[in-house]
């Protein structure tokens, strides 16, 4: 099955400049959506509750800054960047009551709606443009010309014009630049939520971690496990991310690649397949969502401890003082937010 690819040609930037965008939050997504669409010519609004940490942030980069409410009242896109979690409440209280027909309300990650927590009026457009990336890679690539990839998929399509508005805000955050695929709310969120748990940042901490506890409880020198578990961990990646894992295998050594097709099975085994299936599952069936906000509503205590645990770890306090060392690693991304 091919997926459709959008580039900047088959997107529209004046559909997206002839609208007032409200961006409802200003962390990582939302100061990188809201800036850019800004410096491509879009008339924007961010909303954040009064007392919120993110308003002097987004009123020095020169961003006008109104209630959530307000921001809802005064648009004719809203775009909820704000914590999923958070989003149900915020839609409840600030846009629904601001959500005339006509209006367009996006997402940055399908999550809500997915899961059912929020449930629009048909006479509005509902769509998605999610870039695959952190905020600030999004706004550093945009800054510098590019753009990070993203998904757009729409949900519902009261104006008949969603897609084409979809697309002309992905062109102003820079996504129609790299490419913009088009999915469904379904596909993008079980997708998401399943790459960042079972690889990308669960597989892959868990990984680092364990690696660094067999090198140290073996008596090796944590730094020389960090070196070996995480910090390389980055220069092969980069190698697989230039040219998949052909060509990190091309370029490591032939003992390298031995011990990686031949030990690699043994770390990531059908054990461990089974389980990414299970992890699906739950996010299939919804298990994993319902967890997730019933842990938020009872003050997040499982989260609080394995964030202490995670951040009391000794690969953290070893990491510390060898970046130290590395005036060469990058700027910290606090910069730009
Ligand atoms: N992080 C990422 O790179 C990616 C995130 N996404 C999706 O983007 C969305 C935003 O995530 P992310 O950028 O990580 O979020 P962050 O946690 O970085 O930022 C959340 C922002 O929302 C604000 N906020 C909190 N509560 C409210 C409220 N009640 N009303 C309005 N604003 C509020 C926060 O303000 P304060 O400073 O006061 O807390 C902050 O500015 C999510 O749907 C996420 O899944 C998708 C792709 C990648
Ligand atoms: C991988 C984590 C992510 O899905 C992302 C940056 O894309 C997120 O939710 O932050
Ligand atoms: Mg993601
Ligand atoms: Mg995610």
């Amino acid at each position: 099955m091919s997926v459709e690819v959008y580039y900047d040609d088959d997107a529209d930037l004046g559909l997206i400049q002839a609208k007032k965008v409200a961006v409802i939050g200003y962390g990582s997504q939302g100061h990188a959506h809201a800036l850019s669409l800004r410096d491509s010519g879009v008339d924007v609004v961010i909303g954040l509750p009064e007392g919120s940490k993110s308003r002097p942030k987004a009123e020095e980069q020169g961003l006008r800054v109104l209630t959530p409410a307000d921001a809802a009242a005064e648009a004719d896109v809203i775009m909820v960047l704000a914590p999923d979690t958070a989003q149900r409440h915020i839609y409840a209280e600030s846009i629904a009551p601001n959500l005339s027909a006509g209006k367009a309300l996006f997402f940055g990650h399908g999550f809500n709606i997915r899961y059912g927590l929020i449930k629009p009026p048909a006479d509005v457009d509902v769509a998605m443009v999610a870039p695959k990336g952190p905020g600030h890679l999004v706004r550093r690539q945009y800054v510098d010309g590019k753009g990070v990839p993203c998904l757009v998929a729409v949900e519902q399509d009261a104006s008949g014009t969603a897609l084409a508005l979809a697309l002309s805000y992905a062109k102003g955050i820079g996504g129609t630049r790299a490419g913009a695929i088009r999915t469904t709310f379904t596909e993008e969120t079980e997708t998401d939520l399943f790459g960042e748990q079972a690889v990308l940042c669960g597989g892959a901490a868990a990984l680092v971690q364990t690696g660094f506890e067999v090198l140290t409880e073996a008596g090796y020198a944590p730094e020389v496990a960090y070196f070996e578990c995480l910090h390389e961990l980055k220069l092969i990646v980069d190698l697989m991310y230039e040219g998949g894992i052909a060509r990190m295998r091309y370029s490591v050594s032939d003992t390298a690649e031995y011990g990686d097709l031949s030990r690699g099975p043994r770390v990531i085994d059908s054990r461990v397949k089974d389980e990414m299936r299970k992890i699906l599952g739950e996010i299939q069936n919804g298990e994993f969502a319902r967890e997730w906000v019933a842990e938020d509503e009872a003050g997040r205590p499982n989260f609080s401890k394995w964030q202490a645990e995670g951040a009391a770890h000794p690969i953290e306090e070893t990491g510390a003082k060898l970046r130290g060392m590395m005036s060469w690693v990058d700027r910290p991304i606090t910069e730009t937010a």
